[in-house]
């Protein structure tokens, strides 16, 4: 844990044995889990879908009930505690912020102090240094209605919520899965930053490793049934994944981090024939069917591309028409990530996309295997693969 000037204010959470059963289920969601989450620090919940990371989460404020087995938050076990006090001793935060639409920002985030029967002035003021917390500015937005946040805002305003009492403990699950990735790293940097501030005790539910990564002061990898495959401070992990489960997931985690870290430029790039709009169709078949490419790309005076057409098509024309408004021409700035460059070409028809350089001129095309080579090298380089404990 990394040495802090500011006093903890999160405890413990400790769960021993815990198992859940879901009625009608063959095997437990939760087969039996034992595990200490510190104090003060994050720990992220990673696992394959369905390996039971939300029914554990939810174990710890008994939104979900346990079947058997024992959760103590600060010493105290949960089961023999009021919901009110639970509420008040463990703040929630949920994908999108999860606000009610028919209230404001104010009444979303006053909702716990509500139940603890704070007065009037205290919300107020509470919720005005949260939202400063959470960099919105409460002039603007104490009183707005969650349609008319941005979806970052709204998750801005549901983590505000989830501090609202001060709490010790925060449960997040999948909290910035619904927003862009620029606005998600954002937000895992404000939190953090908050984190610095606070020292709460946060468990968070993820799906995204680098996530997990980035967030955690420990990480909880866990298989099928919430069986515990590794627990421990995330460059550990890294380093020494315990068996072949971790060592799959922290290397496909690593490479999907090459995705976010290269970018287009650094592939080399395709030629594919191209062809000027009003240019005779007959000559860009020549020079296409010389290529041997089965399709050309389209540009316009300035050397843009606006379309693609395939080879096939040229027959019939006479001269390079115009595009028509249901162009699916798949354009990619070089200075895009390997992972958006994907993204894209997952929409294409045409498994590939073309690049542009200054001024969205034309510079060339890549495609799916240069990008997945690119990605295995960059692989290569960084990460060599780790010894594995059998
Ligand atoms: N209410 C329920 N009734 C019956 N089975 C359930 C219920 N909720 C979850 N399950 C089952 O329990 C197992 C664990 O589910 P859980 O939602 O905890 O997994 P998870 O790891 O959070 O999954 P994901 O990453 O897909 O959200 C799954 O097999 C799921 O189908």
């Amino acid at each position: 844990m990394p040495e802090s000037t500011t006093e903890t204010t999160g405890v413990d959470i400790e769960l021993i044995d815990v198992v859940k059963r879901y009625p009608g289920q063959k095997r437990a969601a939760v087969e039996s889990l034992s595990l200490h989450i510190p104090a003060g620090e994050i720990v992220m919940f990673v696992g394959p879908s369905g390996c039971g990371k939300t029914t554990s989460l939810k174990m710890i404020n008994r939104l979900i009930e346990p079947t058997s087995g024992t959760i103590r938050i600060g010493g105290e076990e949960v089961g023999r505690q009021h919901d009110d006090d639970l509420r008040r001793r463990i703040g929630y935060v949920i994908q999108g912020g999860s606000l009610f639409p028919h209230m404001t920002v104010t009444q979303n985030i006053a909702l716990v102090p509500g139940l603890l029967g704070w007065d009037r002035r205290r919300t107020a003021e509470r919720v005005d240094e949260l939202l400063e917390l959470v960099g919105l500015d409460p002039a603007r937005y104490r009183n707005r209605y969650p349609r008319e946040l941005s979806g970052g805002q709204q998750q801005r305003v549901g983590v505000a919520r989830g501090l609202a009492a001060d709490p010790p403990v925060i449960l997040m699950d999948e909290p910035f899965g619904a927003v862009d990735p620029i606005t998600r790293q954002r937000l895992q940097d404000e939190l953090l930053s908050i984190q610095e501030e606070l020292r709460k005790t946060i468990v968070c539910v993820t799906h995204d490793f680098d996530e997990a990564v980035k967030l955690g002061d420990r990480i909880l990898i866990l298989t099928e049934g919430a069986k515990i495959a590794q627990y421990d401070v995330p460059e550990a992990i890294l380093a020494n994944p315990a068996d072949r489960f971790v060592a799959d997931f922290v290397g496909a985690g690593a490479a999907l981090k090459q995705l976010t870290l290269s970018r287009v430029s650094e592939i080399e790039l395709g030629r594919r024939t191209v062809g000027e709009i009003g240019a005779k169709a007959a000559d860009v078949l020549r020079a296409a069917q010389a290529a041997d490419d089965d399709c050309i790309v389209v540009l316009d005076a300035k050397r843009r591309p606006v379309n693609w057409l395939w080879t096939r098509d040229l027959l019939d024309l006479d001269r390079i028409p115009a595009p028509r408004d249901d162009t699916d021409l798949v354009t990619i700035d070089r200075r895009a990530t390997l992972n958006d460059a994907l993204d894209l070409m997952l929409v294409s028809s045409h498994g590939s996309a073309v690049v542009t350089g200054r001024r969205d001129e034309y510079l060339g095309v890549v495609d799916f295997q240069a990008v997945l080579t690119r990605i295995q090298e960059t692989h290569d380089e960084h990460n060599p693969t780790p010894e594995v404990v059998a």
